[in-house]
């Protein structure tokens, strides 16, 4: 077994001693290597390879993979391994700079204490410890090899200082903070002087390809060409051939664009998803549904008023070319998208805006921010009571503090504790409220906004997420749900997002599909297409009215994503019924149905017993007990040779025993349970023929899962059994009980997600729901476009342009 992982390392360019020791040098103590994930230690293998040719790179992982800790582990590898840097004059680590949101400033504090305590780490940001004067700071940090955290903001503020020096390594966190080329903070950070620039994001392309450049022009300056030429070569056909009305040409040449783009970014962009790497982390289950929630009475009314205001009518009038040339036109055009993206959070927010004074005292349903008025907070409120009761930690996203305002008191009012973290909580706090959040699992709620609490933070305390309102950018939205599903989150996590129908927000989810989908043809599948059009302006200021044979116009775009809630409740009596009946193939013994006939009269005769004292299940055990008993006093009997003989023979059984046992557990249970048994058995006996499995550790495991198994029958019986009474409560009857303990014992999984939306479905004003995960990845289809001559040319063309227009921006 050791020679084959000696050999498989080997083949991977691995040493193994006490230290591991990889090609070209690079060394970590095995026990340090070991706690890393196997595919963290690839990451490693990349970080390394990209070292030695001193390029930089992009680390992809998606959110919660760790992408902090395989830095920091490549960092200490560095220092470890004593590596020579042919840019400056020292051994190991040199001086390097890490930027990265202000919120998770001190996580990364925590980060380098756990996995390279020996190295010297200062924090250049006022809630560090160091207030003397920061320029020395810098000197000190760049002057000693150490390791400096900063902000984004911070780069800007000491830039001057910054620039005086130069850096070995620049990381920065959460790097699409640049992806606007022409931003300031974006401009700054491509002027440090380093050879060595890596920059982590799970979310690598957000809105367009414009981006992406950035991103690639600050790890690995010129690669993609310039900007113009690029976005002619390569984002114009991408772009063209998404569209759903796209010519076949079209499609083939954003094919092969997308794919040529692919392969020259590939060497400088590890990303690896949750799915590709769950067989190591092996997080727990993910469902992520989008709910379209109707519109309060209330809110309908203004929403419809507005849409008919002088506002909007003057913006439609002046129609939609103005939007690129017109300032004007386009601030008053996002006013009013704002205005009414707040109705559809909280009327009284619009209403607050509009100059009304806000009831605030008032107990009555008029006072300001009752949940009521919003159709999304009645669905909220419903969440939260199921939650509750069921002891799931809920996260609450919502993207403005005036909707977080209002969820204050609301929770307040309803007695739910809950923590808040929005732009005005202090950063010295952020990480003592996540830390507080996650340990103390009296509070119910946090309370986030998605700016704040969406990005980088661990909050793995809670196991369900409600994301309140869409933004436009994906990312956003996507970022906020990965903060509890990641790793050390042992529950099923869920997540809604939640959408007012035929309104504004449903444009806005659109969109962020179509963005979704352009970022996949790039960094997953050239293949991805896009389903549908963009949405023209009068598309936007328009309200589609409710009514019960409509379904929202998302869930009719993706129609195959749809949760059909009935349908899936009614397929799973079904599959509940014929789950009863037994599978053709399965065969049984002679002796098997000589038992199976001795249980089944055992059964009739209780059935039709007048004297109900035993159920048959109490029989089986005291027929199983009486059997043991027997036994024993055999056993008691032998003398002791007889007993070394006896168990002489067990020790040479052992495959016997181990199916013997499994013979021994049939006798004793249903016709069912008898074929569940059998279909075990002749697995098991295929698994050992074949060798796959230790026949004593097989042995212990089944004896547990019997073990289990009966402990949770035994559990299930008596509950039942006792007459109508689950749990305490008078019920109706058996079927009854049976399924109020499936429920409540049903972690969430899907059918805890069914019976919420049903419930939600039928009295709380939800429309629709669509699986997020489902209109995502259903994208991807088969394309057997003939890909012609003149797209393949087009791609060819595409990868020269780019050539020519590169240019050396190496800096150091
Ligand atoms: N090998 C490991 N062993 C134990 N814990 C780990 C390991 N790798 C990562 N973790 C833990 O997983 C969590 C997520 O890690 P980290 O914050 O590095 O993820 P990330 O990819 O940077 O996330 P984000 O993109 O959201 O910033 C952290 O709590 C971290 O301590």
């Amino acid at each position: 077994m050791e020679e084959e992982n000696t050999s498989s390392a080997q083949s991977e360019g691995i040493e193994i001693v006490d230290d591991v020791k990889l090609q070209g040098g690079l060394k970590l103590p095995a026990l340090y290597w070991n706690k890393l994930y196997r595919y963290q230690q690839k990451g490693i293998k990349w970080l390394w390879s990209l070292h030695q040719k001193s390029t930089g790179g992009l680390l992809g992982d998606e959110m919660g993979l760790g992408k902090t800790v395989q830095i920091i582990a490549f960092l200490y590898a560095l220092d470890y391994s004593r590596v020579h840097s042919p840019f400056g004059n020292f051994v190991g680590i040199g001086p390097t700079l890490i930027v990265c949101p202000a919120t998770v400033i001190h996580q990364w504090i925590r980060h380098f204490h756990d996995w390279a305590p020996e190295f010297r780490v200062a924090v250049l940001h006022q809630s560090g410890c160091f207030q003397g004067n920061k320029a020395d700071l810098i000197k000190d940090i760049n002057k000693n090899n150490g390791i400096l955290v900063s902000t984004y903001l911070g780069i800007l503020k000491y830039k001057g200082n910054l620039l005086d020096h130069h850096w070995y390594y620049i990381i920065l966190d959460e790097g699409h903070k640049i992806r606007n080329a022409t931003a300031k903070i974006t401009v700054a950070i491509k002027q440090i002087r380093t050879p060595h620039k890596l920059l982590l994001t799970g979310s690598p392309m957000q809105n367009n390809l414009q981006e992406l450049w950035s991103l690639f022009d600050f790890t690995n300056p010129g690669m993609l060409g310039e900007m113009n030429t690029f976005m002619e070569h390569f984002n114009n056909p991408i772009i063209q051939g998404g569209f759903a009305n796209a010519t076949p040409m079209q499609e083939a040449t954003a094919l092969s664009v997308a794919t040529a783009l692919k392969n020259m970014i590939s060497p400088f962009l590890l990303r690896r998803t949750k799915a590709e790497v769950q067989e190591h982390i092996e997080l727990p289950n993910k469902s992520e549904q989008v709910l379209f929630c109707s519109l309060s009475d209330y809110q309908r009314r203004l929403y419809k008023d507005y849409l008919m205001s002088e506002h909007v009518n003057s913006i439609l009038g002046r129609g939609v070319k103005k939007w690129n040339s017109d300032n004007y036109f386009r601030a008053n055009m996002l006013m009013a998208i704002t205005r009414l993206r707040k109705i559809c959070n909280h009327p009284d927010i619009f209403l607050y805006d509009e100059g009304e004074e806000p009831r605030e005292e008032d107990e009555s349903e008029e006072r300001f921010g009752f949940y009521k008025k919003s159709g999304k907070m009645v669905v909220v409120s419903a969440l939260l009571k199921i939650w509750k009761k069921q002891k799931h930690r809920i996260l609450l996203f919502s993207q403005g503090r005036a909707m977080i305002r209002i969820f204050e008191q609301f929770l307040g009012e309803q007695n739910y504790t809950y923590l808040k973290m929005d732009g005005t909580t202090p950063i010295g706090s952020r990480q003592k409220l996540i830390d507080k959040f996650n340990q103390d699992e009296t509070y119910d709620v946090f309370l986030l906004t998605t700016k704040v609490g969406g990005l980088g933070v661990n909050l793995t305390g809670a196991d369900r997420v409600i994301i309140y309102d869409p933004d436009w950018n994906p990312a956003t939205d996507t970022q906020a749900r990965e903060r509890a599903w990641r790793i050390g989150q042992n529950k099923p996590v869920t997540i809604y997002r939640l959408l007012s129908a035929g309104t504004i927000e449903e444009k806005m989810y659109q969109r962020q599909i179509w963005k979704q989908l352009l970022s996949n043809k790039i960094l997953l599948d050239p293949k991805t297409h896009r389903a549908f059009k963009s949405s023209d302006l009068f598309d936007l200021f328009s309200l589609q009215e409710p009514s019960e044979q409509i379904n929202p116009e998302t869930t009719n775009i993706f129609h195959d994503s749809r949760v059909k809630i009935q349908e899936r409740l009614l397929e799973k009596k079904k599959n509940k019924k014929t789950d009863d009946t037994p599978p053709q193939e399965v065969v049984f013994s002679e002796d098997k149905i000589q038992k199976m006939k001795l249980l089944a009269q055992q059964l009739a005769k209780s059935i039709t017993s007048k004297e109900p004292k035993k159920t048959p299940y109490q029989m089986e055990l005291e027929e199983e007990r009486l059997e043991k008993k027997k036994k024993k006093e055999e056993l008691k009997k032998l003398s002791i040779p007889e007993l070394l003989q006896l168990n002489r023979e067990k020790a040479n059984q052992k495959v016997d025993d181990t199916i013997n046992k499994v013979d021994d557990h049939e006798t004793s249970c249903s016709f069912s349970k008898a074929l569940e048994v059998a279909e075990t058995k002749s697995n098991l006996y295929r698994k050992i023929v074949e060798k796959k499995i230790d026949v004593k550790q097989l042995k212990e495991k089944i004896e547990k899962d019997i073990e289990n198994k009966e402990k949770k029958k035994v559990k299930e019986k008596i509950v039942i059994d006792k007459s109508g009474k689950v749990d305490g409560e008078k019920v109706e009857g058996l079927v009854k009980a049976e399924k109020k303990k499936t429920k409540a014992s049903c972690e969430p999984g899907s059918s805890n997600d069914d019976f919420i939306l049903n419930k939600l479905f039928s009295s709380k004003g939800v429309s629709g729901a669509l699986e997020h995960d489902s209109v995502i990845n259903g994208s991807v289809r088969q394309n057997n476009l003939r890909i012609s001559t003149h797209a393949s040319e087009k791609a060819d063309k595409a990868i020269q342009a780019i050539k020519k227009s590169r240019i050396d921006k190496w800096r150091w």
